[in-house]
């Protein structure tokens, strides 16, 4: 399913952190987030899974603005895996927790149905954590705790996925196999990413956020720019394809741009342009 943000500004407490943001997500595309600390990322993501109110703007899933679905269709349609907490779980095991992504489906007093165990059952097998299933949840490491809230949002069979850094806390050989998992599920997907090499194999499309506002968006190459690494990220890196296909960023020898110091050298703010790359004039 499409998501469409169009010009989302988000004021919280007098500050404005989102400044006219607009970004599609096209039906079964993975669309990467990026941008510096504090650039509005998270704030951008409860906009869209309905947890945080614009200020202005509109977000559709589908053809429909979230904010005014009834809250379970729109719980039914997006499911977000956030930065994982151990705490709140309350004693759940493993498999209670992931059951817990089929709570949109049933009404007040429905019953735990066949499909709701076929959803549970497929969503365990796919992030490979059937070992430890039985397990109480607040016991797993980080990587498994993420690999079951993951397991959580597929047992929802969501329409769009949200994700907030899902590959924080996991290993190399599992960061990869969690990417190949969310490009074969094929649902329409919105990451915040920070490690830009990851975004780059993981996603159709980057969206990069400054201060609030979306400065570029594309393709990554075409996103990702000597320039933009330098303006938004305050880093000297440039970008390539290489003949294995993948692209890598590849990073100076002194990365930190304008300053010895590593004080991050940034350029007034920058807007997409109709052809999606940087303004470079600023204006
Ligand atoms: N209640 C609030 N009042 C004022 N400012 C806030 C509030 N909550 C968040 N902010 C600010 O909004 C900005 C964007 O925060 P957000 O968490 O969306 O950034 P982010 O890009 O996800 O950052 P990070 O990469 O560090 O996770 C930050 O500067 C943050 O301090």
């Amino acid at each position: 399913m499409k998501l469409t943000v169009d010009q989302v500004h988000v004021e919280l407490e007098g500050t404005p952190v989102l400044q006219g943001v607009d970004l599609e997500v096209l039906p079964g595309s993975v669309v990467g987030l990026v941008g510096p600390n504090g650039s509005g990322k998270s704030t951008l993501l409860r906009a869209v899974y309905r947890s945080l109110r614009p200020t202005r703007g509109v977000v559709r899933v589908g053809e429909d603005d979230v904010w005014r679905l009834a809250p379970r269709t729109a719980a039914r349609r997006t499911a977000a895996v956030l930065q994982d907490a151990a705490g709140g779980s309350g004693g759940l095991s493993v498999r209670e927790i992931v059951e817990l992504g089929r709570t949109p489906h049933h009404g007040l007093i429905s019953r735990e149905s066949t499909s709701d165990r076929q959803a549970v059952s497929d969503a365990i097998d796919r992030c490979g954590i059937s070992p430890f299933a039985t397990r109480e949840y607040a016991s797993l490491s980080g990587g498994e705790r993420q690999r079951v809230l993951l397991a959580r949002a597929l047992a929802q069979q969501p329409r769009l996925l949200v994700l907030d850094e899902l590959t924080n806390h996991l290993d190399i050989r599992a960061r990869f196999e969690l990417l190949d998992l969310i490009r074969a599920t094929g649902v329409s997907t919105l990451a915040v990413l920070h490690d830009l090499d990851l975004a780059a194999r993981l996603c159709d499309l980057i969206v990069v956020l400054d201060h609030g506002r979306a400065v570029a968006a594309g393709p990554v190459l075409d996103v990702l720019t000597p320039e933009v690494m330098r303006e938004v990220f305050g880093v000297e890196a440039s970008t390539a394809r290489h003949d294995d296909g993948v692209v890598r960023i590849a990073y100076a020898a002194s990365p930190l741009a304008g300053s010895v110091a590593g004080a991050a050298c940034r350029g007034p703010a920058r807007r997409v342009t109709d052809s999606g790359t940087v303004d470079s004039a600023g204006r």
